[in-house]
């Protein structure tokens, strides 16, 4: 989960308890506490030293309700967890009535389980390392609670939350040859990468999984809960998975959003001076309603962010519908587009009449000349032959929205450069490039056909999602691009 958070200053506690008693929407029947799914019990432990939601000043706070019978007592919490069926698994949904911004979850930045920026290895696999080791020392606590009660040193026991986690997460890093095959070759490069980077971070911590009786299974599953339920704070560089809310489910038009809440208090500096200052509260991670609120029995939904579906399918292990942040790649860098462009005029790479050095000179000779033209006209003002960084031009995109704009002047150059004496074309270069732009994603388009050969064997729910989703960016850019079908 990718949704950039809002660091929320002197907002703090009490403006989300003063948004929770504005007007909830008209009631819904209630929902039965029994009907929740077990992993309830996470939004409670997540949760502690929260007021809880609905309270005002005047009213008893979380701390001394349970200070009065020394038992912790339960948040009356506006949102339980319930299994959503095939798909989606479990999600939170509300069991009241939510008022416009009120506060639905807020969780101590002590129980938020974050990455370490300076780790040498790949943050997930770090982060899966340390729930493996968090996951063992728990059951040890279980199993010994006076003895590693003071081995502990105070320490979160994570138990909680760790058991409220799915058993099983399948993402790509668990997909074979059918499911690559499948793929497009962009994606599959991404896959495959990512799945090496895995392996080589397993044979890294090996040795301490070994020690705490992890194996292979245990990394995969742990690195890829991390993949799938964790926030980056870009402010920080963190990656952050906020146990509770890892239950949200994405959806484009979510019904809440998140942020995390800083503690302030006036005059700090000043006061500090004359007074002992009390002990810092920690930061909060909350989960907010949307403007509209929420009506009981809804889903309390989040926005991951607005990716492409190979971020959603890589990270998530599904593909959204719809996808607003789709792109369908057309080349993936400069040198790609002076290949295939060279290719389709027969004299190219795909020529078997040139060895491959000569080949070679060629592409680079196309690529230092497309540079040189597409350098912006001051820099020849400037005596200067400098050309455009072409190490720019990576992913080419369509998307929804329309083409990349720095396909069309780049394909109307090359077709230029590729052509040479030959390119006293009769059409105007904007035309050219167009029906390059064209040809190309006829090509894109072919292999996500439903009758192509690409993915024929493959059933995989997220597979075909991101098949469908490819299809409809490409028929959508082909209809801008020539016209509707008709
Ligand atoms: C942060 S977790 C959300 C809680 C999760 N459903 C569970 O049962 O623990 C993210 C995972 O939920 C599932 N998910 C979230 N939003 C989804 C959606 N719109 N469609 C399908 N699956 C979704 C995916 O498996 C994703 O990897």
């Amino acid at each position: 989960m990718f949704p950039a958070l809002r660091a929320t200053r002197p907002t703090v506690v009490r403006a989300a308890a003063a948004a929770a008693a504005a007007p909830a929407p008209a009631s819904s029947p209630s929902l039965n506490g029994s009907e929740l799914d077990a992993g309830s019990a996470v939004l409670q432990w997540a949760c502690q030293g929260w007021e809880g939601p609905g309270l005002d000043d005047d009213e008893e706070g979380f701390n001394s309700r349970s200070s009065r019978s020394g038992v912790e007592a339960q948040l009356p919490l506006a949102v339980g967890v319930r299994d959503l069926g095939e798909g989606r698994g479990r999600g939170l949904v509300a069991l009241r009535d939510v008022g416009p911004e009120e506060t639905l979850l807020s969780v101590s930045m002590d129980r938020v389980f974050c990455s370490e920026p300076d780790s040498e290895l790949h943050w997930s696999a770090d982060m899966g390392l340390r729930l493996l080791k968090a996951r063992h020392a728990s059951r040890q606590q279980a199993q010994q609670p006076a003895l590693q009660q003071s081995r502990s040193g105070g320490a979160v026991d994570w138990g909680v939350w760790i058991r409220s986690l799915p058993t099983a997460v399948r993402t790509p890093l668990e997909y074979g040859d059918a499911e690559l095959g499948a793929l497009d070759e962009y994606m599959a490069a991404e896959v495959v990468g990512m799945q090496q980077c895995v392996q080589d971070c397993f044979e890294v911590v090996r040795p301490e999984l070994d020690a705490i009786g992890c194996g292979w299974e245990d990394f995969l599953w742990a690195v890829q809960v991390f993949h799938s339920r964790c926030f980056f704070e870009p402010t920080s560089g963190r990656h952050m998975t906020v146990p509770g809310v890892d239950m949200a489910n994405h959806t484009a038009t979510p019904s809440a959003g998140v942020r995390i809440v800083h503690p302030m208090s006036q005059g700090w500096d000043a006061t500090a001076e004359i007074a002992e200052p009390p002990p810092p509260e920690p930061s909060r991670f909350t989960l907010v309603a949307g403007e509209a609120g929420i009506r009981c029995g809804e889903e309390v939904t989040i926005s991951y962010g607005s990716w492409p579906s190979e971020a959603f399918l890589l990270l998530f292990g599904f593909v959204p519908s719809p996808c607003p942040g789709e792109a369908l790649t057309l080349f993936r860098d400069a040198e790609e587009v002076v290949r295939w462009c060279m290719g389709r005029h027969g004299g190219g790479p795909a020529s078997e009449h040139q060895d491959d050095e000569e080949v070679e000179a060629r592409v680079a000779a196309a690529l230092e000349q497309v540079a040189e033209a597409l350098a912006p006209p001051l820099a020849a003002d400037d005596g200067g032959a400098a050309g455009v960084d072409l190490g720019d031009f990576t992913n080419l995109v369509v998307t929804p929205q329309g083409v990349d704009g720095r396909l069309e002047p780049l394909l109307a150059v090359l077709e230029v450069q590729v052509q040479g004496e030959a390119a006293a074309v009769p059409a105007p270069i904007t035309t050219v490039a167009r029906q390059l732009l064209v040809a190309r994603l006829r090509e894109r388009a072919a292999e996500f056909a439903v009758d192509g050969t690409g993915g024929q064997g493959c059933r995989e729910p997220p597979v075909v999602a991101f098949r469908e989703s490819k299809r409809a960016v490409a028929a959508a850019a082909l209809a801008a691009l020539t016209g509707p079908a008709r």
